[in-house]
C-alpha cells in the first residue's frame, strides 16, 4: 500500500487512525468502507444490524485489508459495547437512520426516534471522550426553497437567492407537522442544532455532511428480491425495480419536482478529504452534491428509460411512465421538497472538492450494475408459480 507516500492538503503526511462508522452496513456506508480498505491504511470498526452490502469486505479472511476492518452487530439503540467502540477509535462517523421517504410519514415515531433519539448518546459520548464527530445530516433539513412560495410565473422564481441552498445562509422551511414527511428533516436539523451547540459549549470537534441524492450501485433495496415485496424505496430503487419487471414508472404528483444526483463514488471522495484534513473539515456544515445534474423526477424517468433500454437490448414498454398521487403512492401526510441545488462555496474553499461525474454517466454504470446483480433474480421470480 502506498500509505507512506499519502499527503493531505496541507502537505502533511496522513497518520493511520481508527474510525468507528455505525451505519457501515448500508449504501453510504459500504462505499467508504471499500474506499477506506482500496486506498488508505486506516482501520474500521464498522457497526450495523446488517453486513450484507460490505461482506465482500469482510470475508476471506485472507483479504489484504482483513486485518483493518471489523465487523460489530450492535443496534446503538440498546447496546452498552457503543461507547466502548467510540473510546477505541480516533473518529466516529455516524450514518445511521431511518431515511426512505416512505416511512417519514407512515412511522414518524421510528423516524424521529432513529433521527434524533438514537443519534443522542453518539454525540454525548463523542463531546465527553474528547472524540471527533462526522455526522451524516441531509439536504432535507433545507426543506422547501423560498420560490416555491412565489406564483409559479413569478419572475424571482429564476433568481439563484429564491433557490440555491446555502449552509450558513438559508432557512430550513417545513411544512405544518400534520404533514409528517418532515418527521426526518426536523429530527435531523434538531440533532444538527445539538452537535453545533456541543462545539460552540464543550468543544465538539464536529463535521456535519448534508448529502443532496447520492446515487449509485447498492442503494436500497429491489422489492421482492432483497427487502420485502411491499417495500418503498428511494427513487433510483423505484425506478430500477419499475425497469427490471418491465413496469412503467410510477410518477408521483406528475414528477415535476426536481432533484440534483451526484455520483456515490465522486460524493465518497469528498467524505475522504473531509476524514484526511480535520482541520480543515472541522466545526463546518457542508452541502455534497452535483448543482449540474438536476433534472426534473420526470426527466430522470425518461432517461433512466432510455439507458436501461441500451443496457439490456430490450425496447422501452409504449408507455413506459404513469402518474399517481403522492396519497396513494406514500399515503396521508406526505409533501415534498421542490428543488434541491446545492451551493458548493464552503466545500470548495475548505476542501477544494468538486463532483465530477454526469448524470448520463453515471446512470449509466449504475444500471448496468442494477442489470448485472438483478435480472436474472427478477426473471425466476416472475416464472415461480404464486403459492396457494
Ligand atoms: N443516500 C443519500 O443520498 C443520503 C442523502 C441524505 C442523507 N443521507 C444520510 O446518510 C446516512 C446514510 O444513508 P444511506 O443512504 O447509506 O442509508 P442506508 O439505509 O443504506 O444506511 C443506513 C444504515 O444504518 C443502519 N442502522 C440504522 N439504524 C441502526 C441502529 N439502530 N443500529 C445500527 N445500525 C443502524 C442500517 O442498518 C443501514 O445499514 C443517513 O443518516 C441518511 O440520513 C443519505
Ligand atoms: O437523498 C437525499 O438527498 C435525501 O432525500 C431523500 O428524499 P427524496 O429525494 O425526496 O427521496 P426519493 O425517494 O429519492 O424521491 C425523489 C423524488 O422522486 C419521487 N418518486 C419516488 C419514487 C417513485 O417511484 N416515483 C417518484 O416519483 C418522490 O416523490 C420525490 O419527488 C431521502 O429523504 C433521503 O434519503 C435523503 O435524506
Amino acid at each position: 500500500m502506498a500509505s507512506q507516500a499519502r499527503v493531505d492538503l496541507d502537505g502533511c503526511p496522513i497518520k493511520p487512525i481508527t474510525i468507528c462508522m455505525i451505519g457501515a452496513g448500508g449504501f453510504i456506508g459500504s462505499h467508504l468502507c471499500e474506499k477506506l480498505m482500496s486506498e488508505t491504511p486506516h482501520k474500521v470498526l464498522a457497526v450495523d444490524v446488517y453486513n450484507d452490502k460490505i461482506k465482500h469486505l469482510l470475508e476471506p479472511a485472507s483479504l489484504p485489508w482483513s486485518d483493518r476492518i471489523q465487523f460489530h452487530r450492535i443496534n446503538i439503540k440498546h447496546d452498552s459495547r457503543l461507547e466502548g467502540l467510540i473510546k477505541m477509535s480516533d473518529l466516529t462517523i455516524n450514518l445511521a437512520a431511518i431515511c426512505t421517504p416512505a416511512d417519514y410519514n407512515t412511522r414518524p415515531l421510528d423516524t424521529i426516534y432513529s433521527n434524533f433519539i438514537d443519534a443522542l448518546p453518539v454525540v454525548k459520548y463523542c463531546s465527553e471522550n474528547n472524540k471527533r464527530l462526522i455526522h451524516f445530516s441531509t439536504c432535507e433539513v433545507y426543506g422547501k426553497t423560498i420560490g416555491s412560495f412565489l406564483p409559479k410565473d413569478h419572475p424571482l422564481r429564476q433568481d439563484p437567492e429564491y433557490f440555491v441552498l446555502k449552509e450558513d445562509a438559508s432557512p430550513c422551511i417545513f411544512g405544518p407537522i400534520e404533514k409528517q414527511r418532515w418527521s426526518y428533516a426536523c429530527a435531523k436539523q434538531l440533532i444538527e442544532r445539538l452537535i453545533y451547540a456541543e462545539g460552540a459549549e464543550n468543544g465538539l470537534e464536529f463535521t456535519i455532511v448534508r448529502p443532496f441524492n447520492w446515487i449509485g450501485p447498492r442503494m436500497d433495496f429491489i422489492p421482492g428480491i432483497d427487502g420485502p415485496s411491499e417495500g418503498v424505496p428511494r427513487v433510483l430503487a423505484c425506478f430500477s425495480n419499475n425497469l427490471l419487471r418491465h413496469e412503467p414508472l410510477k410518477l408521483v404528483d406528475g414528477g415535476q419536482s426536481q432533484r440534483t444526483f451526484v455520483y456515490i463514488k465522486d460524493a465518497i471522495e469528498a467524505v475522504l478529504l473531509m476524514i484526511e484534513n480535520p482541520a480543515r473539515a472541522n466545526g463546518h456544515i457542508f452541502n455534497v452534491g452535483n448543482p449540474n445534474n438536476e433534472v426534473t423526477v420526470r426527466q430522470l424517468a425518461e432517461m433512466m428509460t432510455q439507458i436501461y433500454s441500451k443496457v439490456s437490448g430490450e425496447p422501452p414498454l409504449d408507455s413506459p411512465t404513469i402518474d399517481v398521487s403522492s396519497k396513494e403512492f406514500y399515503g396521508e401526510g406526505y409533501d415534498d421538497s421542490d428543488k434541491r441545488i446545492p451551493d458548493m462555496t464552503i466545500i470548495n474553499r475548505q476542501l477544494g472538492w468538486n463532483p465530477k461525474t454526469s448524470l448520463w454517466d453515471l446512470l449509466d454504470s449504475t444500471l448496468t450494475y442494477q442489470h448485472r446483480t438483478y435480472a436474472e433474480a427478477i426473471k425466476k421470480s416472475i416464472a415461480k408459480p404464486v403459492a396457494s
